[in-house]
């Protein structure tokens, strides 16, 4: 989990500096041209209140006694930059749009390139992890945007309020004074609070994670049968909702303490704007302020004070999106989640094709630290071309082996060997190219029928040929056919394809049709070195059992192949039996050795033998 789980709720200067330089890359990577028409525009837009306040002033003062050519420049002036003030907002709206999703469409891309390279389980069984990544979805999909525009903004405002400071400064250097200071309270508490924001964000994640989690499963069609026979709905909306509450009071009590400091914030702006306009009025009736500088007076507080509290939201804003985008750099700079191989050994790039077999050496496994081992010393040799048998209790750890062996996880202790060759020490893609699998909780996949078997292998998506063949092989060939739209169907109640029309909303199929589907899905692949079946048949009837078994035992013939499955009549015929016991092989050898040994295999067996024998 290296990067992932360290603290990411304090903005440093060091980080505050790494995030604004990695965000302003992403930008101009995104968007270059957009980027430097919002900074243009951002500018133009700062100048229009400062002109137009000058212009004004310069108007009013001028009434009187000049060539009224001259008043009329000045008018026309005024009402350019009037023009110029309506369309530039609306330009800079546009263009601002355009930019956010070309940088979040970037960042997106980013961000889930760096999750698919992720090989390993680990960090997506990690809550924290899942907290930061979804986090780091949000910074994808906006903080990006706005903190450019942010930065922008506050570059903007500063500009303005320079602008106006410097015609106040020309006036009053006192009221310049205080216009400036009232800011700053301001500046900290937003900073404060913004922070203050972020703190809740992180602290409820984990609520609305789980509030998301329940109703997912009050809407789901999965979970829909099992919730309305067992009467559970009610139970799961009331913990929907005891999660949402949670997330309601510690948001409210933010919200409470936001009110009451932009309160006195906004009294405090109120004041300082109130006893200037005072003040001027009471000059100019000394004489000392013509019209026209009242007139820039008065725009002047206005103008500065909202200014600075644009660039103070801004910046309080900037502050919020620095937070997430934290959460955006720590998953796209998380770096490999398994060890890679050492550095002499990175030329590996091609693992060779299976020519002695996979061994496991002496494997020793736990989940976590604090969790129970679930391998203890596993020695497991699968020959080349040999067809190996894996049984055992429930939790006996045989799918946590296949996990190993796919590389999901690597060994706590121990290694596993491909043709002597440790598997850390080769690239996982070219591990995964060489097997094939059908697992336990295969994904039924809302897609059409084609595109569910070529996700074994995504290069057949333009090859209907192999997808038919597979199915062939996986017999769901023949059901497939007859579907609605054959291959092309969807194969969703859900969601429905949007060329389709409404009325077309696809189909599902039963559970032993999915799983075919699943085995198709495996045979898709151009001949695996190694098939790692993990209960393929266990939602088939008897009939369809022996069916697939028939086809797996015609798939897996002369290839080396790893059968878990809980029916020891269909592993019978297996080259070699294993059974995992207590995290340790127990037993070892064919079918009849294994019986005439009279271990728990055979004590298995004759359990499941009795029970047909009775039922028949
Ligand atoms: N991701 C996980 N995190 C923590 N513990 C896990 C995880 N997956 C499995 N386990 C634990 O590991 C043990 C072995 O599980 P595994 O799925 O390998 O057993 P199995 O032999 O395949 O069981 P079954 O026959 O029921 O499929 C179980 O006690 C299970 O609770």
């Amino acid at each position: 989990m290296s990067g992932v789980s360290e603290a990411q709720d304090r903005l440093t200067a060091g980080v505050v500096a790494d995030t604004a330089r990695s965000t302003a890359v992403l930008a101009w990577r995104a968007a270059p041209w957009n980027l430097v028409a919002l900074a243009a525009l951002t500018t133009g837009l700062a100048a229009v209140p400062v002109v137009t306040a000058w212009l004004t002033r310069l108007v009013l003062d001028r009434l009187t006694g000049v060539e009224g050519a001259e008043l009329f420049a000045l008018a026309a002036g005024l009402a350019a930059t009037g023009l110029v003030a309506a369309v530039l907002p609306l330009l800079r709206q546009f263009l601002g749009a355009r930019f956010d999703r070309a940088v979040s469409l970037r960042a997106v891309d980013r961000l889930y390139s760096a999750v698919n390279s992720f090989h390993g389980l680990a960090r997506f069984e990690n809550p924290v992890f899942q907290d930061r990544l979804r986090m780091a979805r949000g910074a994808a999909g906006q903080s990006v945007g706005r903190l450019v525009d942010g930065g922008l903004r506050v570059a903007g405002g500063a500009l303005t309020a320079v602008g106006f400071l410097t015609a106040l400064y020309a006036m009053d250097a006192t009221m310049t004074l205080l216009v400036t200071a009232s800011a700053v309270p301001a500046l900290v508490a937003e900073l404060k609070l913004s922070r203050r924001r972020a703190h809740t964000e992180w602290r409820v994640s984990a609520a609305q994670r789980r509030e998301f989690f329940y109703q997912m499963l009050l809407s789901s069609l999965d979970a829909a049968k099992e919730i309305r026979l067992f009467g559970a709905s009610g139970f799961l909306k009331e913990r929907m909702l005891g999660e949402r509450r949670i997330v309601d009071a510690e948001t409210h009590r933010t919200d409470r303490r936001e009110f009451l400091t932009q309160s006195l914030l906004a009294l405090i702006s109120a004041f300082v704007a109130g006893t200037g306009l005072v003040w001027a009025a009471l000059a100019a009736r000394r004489g000392q302020l013509t019209v026209g500088e009242v007139s820039m007076f008065v725009a002047a507080v206005g103008g500065v004070q909202s200014a600075l509290s644009g660039v103070i939201r801004s910046l309080a804003d900037g502050h919020q999106h620095m937070l997430m985008m934290g959460h955006y750099l720590a998953v796209v700079r998380a770096g490999p989640d398994l060890e890679g191989p050492p550095q002499p050994l990175r030329t590996r790039a091609h693992l060779p094709a299976l020519r002695k077999g996979v061994e496991f050496r002496d494997v020793w496994f736990r989940y976590a630290e604090d969790h129970p081992w679930i391998l203890r010393g596993v020695n497991l040799f699968l020959p080349y071309g040999e067809a190996v048998a894996l049984v055992g209790q429930n939790g006996a750890g045989k799918s946590t082996l296949v996990k190993l062996l796919c590389r999901f996880y690597d060994p706590t202790r121990g290694a596993v060997l491909w043709d002597g060759v440790d598997i850390r020490q080769v690239p996982v893609p070219q591990l995964r190219r060489r097997l094939g699998a059908v697992f336990q909780d295969y994904v039924p996949y809302d897609l059409t029928a084609a595109e569910n078997i070529a996700i074994g292998d995504v290069e057949t998506l333009t090859a209907p040929d192999r997808i038919r063949e597979a199915a062939r092989r996986a017999g769901v060939h023949d059901m497939l056919s007859r579907l609605p739209r054959g291959y092309d169907t969807m194969l969703s109640r859900t969601y429905a394809r949007q060329a389709q029309h409404d009325d077309e909303t696809g189909t599902t199929l039963s559970g032993g049709q999915w799983q075919r589907l699943a085995l198709a899905r495996a045979f898709v692949r151009d001949e695996p070195d190694l098939l790692v079946l993990d209960e393929p048949s266990s939602g088939l009837d008897a009939e369809a059992e022996h069916d697939v078994h028939l086809r797996l035992r015609h798939h897996r013939a002369h290839r080396t192949s790893l059968l878990i499955s809980h029916r020891l009549g269909a592993v019978r015929d297996a080259d070699r039996i294993v059974v995992l016991a207590d995290g340790r092989i127990a037993e070892e050898g064919t079918h009849d050795a294994l019986l005439l040994a009279g271990g728990t295999y055979a004590k298995l067996f004759t359990l499941q033998a009795s029970g047909y024998q009775e039922e028949a």
